[in-house]
């Protein structure tokens, strides 16, 4: 036992109590730890001699933490290993970004094996090779496992789903259900379907379906968009999205913004080409976009609809037959005849038109900041009040929007401007609208929606 010769080392032996006196249990304890230690500082001691680092201190910078050190001695304790189950449970809590479950119940942990030393190596699954999330969940199960007591360093391998594996993934995540079921069509769905509608182009319908959509999911819900405008789908530079959905199986996991998950005609052609679908394919399409989407459990879904009163709409109402309708106008004479022509096919297809939204309303001169009515007044109300009276229920103006720079800006930085302006005028009054679509109660036009709020208490 040559090497370490501390004062304290002489003053008690090398194991308590073994020179048979009675020892108090707490000296006991005190001499215990510190025999311990002194072999330990030993050993150490012997490997820093023939130039070999500490092991515990190379590959484990954390034992100089407080909690490793018995504050009597001042020398590191070994630490306890951690232990699987803990593991497991910090796994559990790791969500796939793109599913939102935990990955232990999609089977997503291959293995999870705890080295001697403390370090831990998981292998993860991922559902398709160049999978984008992969950094996203390499970072979570890192986050996660790292918390564990214990656990020194963690190391994430990344493997690939078998097909087997992929189909009993899908078969797991849709619980079963057959093949081309829309969630949103099922009776006692929660979600709360709106299209966003407009007769002319150009008035603002995806910058308020994208500022509606960062708004409520900003307030905590699960929102969905489906942009449903093939000729001007504009959502995912919007919202700053610029990489395609991953497909497993025959279902396609959205990606996400914000908090908003989204899905576009564009991100399913090529480049910038246009897009020359006719009816049938149309419907086809939006069935599909509706059906095999992983959406999750949304509390609302918004379809930015292509503008004017065309098959869109009409294949929305029958696959969506609760969905509503929220018209998107500018004050001008010329929008509002045509947004008129947009609500009142709600007649023909039964929806419930929720409100009309005047855009572009006015704007504040920049000098006085007085409202300047650029695109004329008052076009909002005017179709609030018309269609009220066609469709014989109340269809409120909402909100009047005024023109801001902000806003467009925000579109085209992929950064809503309810996020980045929230106290503005505009990103008010979309706020207000967002408020009011989620939290209102049934049957707003008198007529049973077959449909719980969205909004929670
Ligand atoms: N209130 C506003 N203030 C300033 N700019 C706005 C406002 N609303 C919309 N814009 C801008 O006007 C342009 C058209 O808006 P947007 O694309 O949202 O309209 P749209 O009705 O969806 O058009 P389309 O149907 O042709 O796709 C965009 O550049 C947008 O940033």
């Amino acid at each position: 036992m040559g090497g370490y010769r501390g004062t304290r080392s002489r003053q008690v032996s090398n194991r308590p109590a073994a020179h048979g006196r009675e020892v108090p249990t707490a000296v006991r304890s005190l001499m215990h730890d510190h025999w311990h230690t002194r072999t330990t500082r030993q050993r150490r001691i012997r490997l820093r001699a023939t130039g070999a680092p500490s092991p515990r201190f190379a590959a484990h910078p954390r034992s100089h933490t407080a909690e490793d050190v018995d504050p009597r001695l001042r020398f590191p304790l070994s630490p306890a290993l951690p232990s699987s189950d803990a593991i497991q449970s910090a796994l559990a809590t790791v969500l796939d970004p793109e599913i939102g479950k935990p990955i232990t119940d999609l089977d997503m942990v291959e293995s999870v094996h705890v080295r001697d030393d403390g370090s831990v190596d998981v292998n993860v699954l991922l559902t398709v090779s160049g999978c984008p999330m992969r950094d996203e969940i390499t970072s979570r199960v890192s986050r996660a496992v790292s918390g564990v007591d214990g656990v020194r360093d963690v190391r994430v391998a990344l493997g690939v789903m078998t097909p087997e594996q992929r189909t009993a993934l899908h078969e797991k995540v849709r619980g079963g259900a057959a093949q081309r079921v829309i969630p949103f069509a099922q009776p006692g769905s929660m979600t709360r379907v709106y299209g966003i509608a407009s007769g002319k182009g150009g008035v603002g319908k995806s910058s308020v379906t994208v500022n509606l959509a960062a708004a409520m999911a900003r307030s905590g819900l699960s929102v969905g968009v489906l942009d449903a405008d093939i000729y001007g789908h504009s959502v995912p530079r919007m919202l700053g999205i610029d990489r395609p959905p991953t497909q497993v199986e025959k279902m396609i996991m959205p990606p996400q913004a914000h908090g908003v998950r989204v899905i576009s005609t564009g991100m399913f052609t090529r480049g910038n080409e246009p897009v020359t679908w006719r009816g049938p394919m149309l419907h086809r399409a939006l069935e599909q976009f509706l059906s095999d989407v992983f959406w999750g459990d949304l509390d609302v879904l918004l379809l930015d609809l292509p503008p004017g009163t065309g098959d869109i709409a009409i294949s929305l109402a029958q696959l969506v037959p609760t969905s509503e309708l929220l018209l998107v106008t500018t004050p001008q004479l010329a929008a509002t005849e045509v947004a008129e022509r947009a609500g009142t096919i709600a007649v023909q297809t039964h929806q419930n038109v929720i409100g009309v939204v005047e855009n572009m309303a006015y704007m504040p001169c920049p000098h006085c900041g007085e409202r300047v009515d650029v695109f004329g007044e008052g076009g909002g109300a005017a179709v609030a009040e018309r269609l009220t009276r066609v469709l014989g229920h109340d269809v409120p103006l909402l909100a009047q929007i005024p023109v801001d720079v902000r806003l467009r800006q925000g579109g085209d930085d992929g950064k809503p401007l309810v996020l980045s302006e929230p106290d503005s005028e505009a990103g008010k009054a979309l706020r207000a609208v967002a408020e009011r679509l989620t939290f209102r109660s049934r049957g707003l036009s008198g007529r049973s929606l077959g449909i719980s709020p969205a909004g929670r208490a």
